[in-house]
């Protein structure tokens, strides 16, 4: 099995209901490769959700950003993975590291958010990534991997996973890692899954790189071997998502 082309807009915090509509009309115009080529999940904020799900075109899948660790009950402000199985999403993001940073999610909570969130039935966007601090100390490979294994304890089948490896330091500040750079993370990503999961998870588990990716740079970094797409913040709002998702033909050309 080869690994598909990714590529995941990442909303965030952002969006009126009329923004919203503009940024669905331009994915909905833009021309991008089959469904063959590239898998393209865009992830709107949970109120934004059945809108998004019933305006996008039909080759373009939704995500959640987050959902709760178990089944619902009283836990306010919270989503479960029930609810979002009810609305028919298909993905969700668990791990990002604006909620492991801002919010204390550590790692073996977002390790059992994942194995629920899989457990339901939802395929999940886990991400993965380094403080600035972390990587001066040269410990970036040491922290993806304890991210990494916080997942692996808890998830047997990782058949509906997919991993994001966003250095934080490159996330929301132009300052992308150079491809060298995110290919030798997720070279050693790759190893570490073959080395203590297995060498079919090592080979088809999709590794995607986060951290101001842009129209500009996605082609190089998508000519990386080990670099199977993207998860895209501030440019999966604007026109340039496009060109992103067509960096996809980088790996078929
Ligand atoms: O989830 C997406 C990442 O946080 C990347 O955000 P960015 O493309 O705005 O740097």
């Amino acid at each position: 099995m080869g690994r598909k082309f990714f590529v995941g807009g990442n909303w965030k915090c952002n969006g009126t209901t009329e923004e919203v509509k503009k940024i669905v009309e331009m994915l909905n115009a833009g021309k991008t490769p089959s469904t063959d080529v590239v898998e393209v999940v865009v992830s709107p904020p949970y109120v934004f959700l059945p809108l998004v799900k019933s305006s996008l075109r039909s080759d373009f899948q939704v995500a959640a950003q987050n959902c709760w660790v178990k089944n619902g009950g009283a836990f306010t402000g919270e989503v479960s993975a029930e609810m979002l199985v009810d609305l028919g999403i298909p993905w969700v993001i668990i791990g990002h590291s604006e909620r492991r940073l801002l919010l204390n999610e550590s790692n073996e909570f977002v390790g059992d958010k994942v194995a629920y969130a899989l457990s339901k039935g939802l395929k999940v966007i886990a991400c993965v990534g380094e403080t600035l601090e972390q990587r001066e100390a040269g410990s970036t490979i040491e922290v993806v991997a304890a991210q990494t294994k916080a997942i692996a304890d808890r998830v047997k089948d990782w058949t509906n996973v997919v991993i994001a490896y966003e250095p934080v330091w490159a996330i929301g500040t132009g300052k992308v890692a150079t491809p060298d750079q995110a290919q030798e993370v997720h070279s050693e990503l790759r190893k570490w899954l073959q080395n203590n999961v297995s060498a079919e998870v090592a080979a088809n588990t999709r590794i995607l790189y986060g951290g101001s990716v842009n129209g500009a740079n996605c082609k190089e970094l998508a000519a990386k071997p080990d670099i199977d797409g993207f998860l895209v913040g501030g440019a999966s709002l604007k026109p340039e998502f496009i060109d992103i998702i067509n960096s996809a033909t980088v790996k078929t050309a």
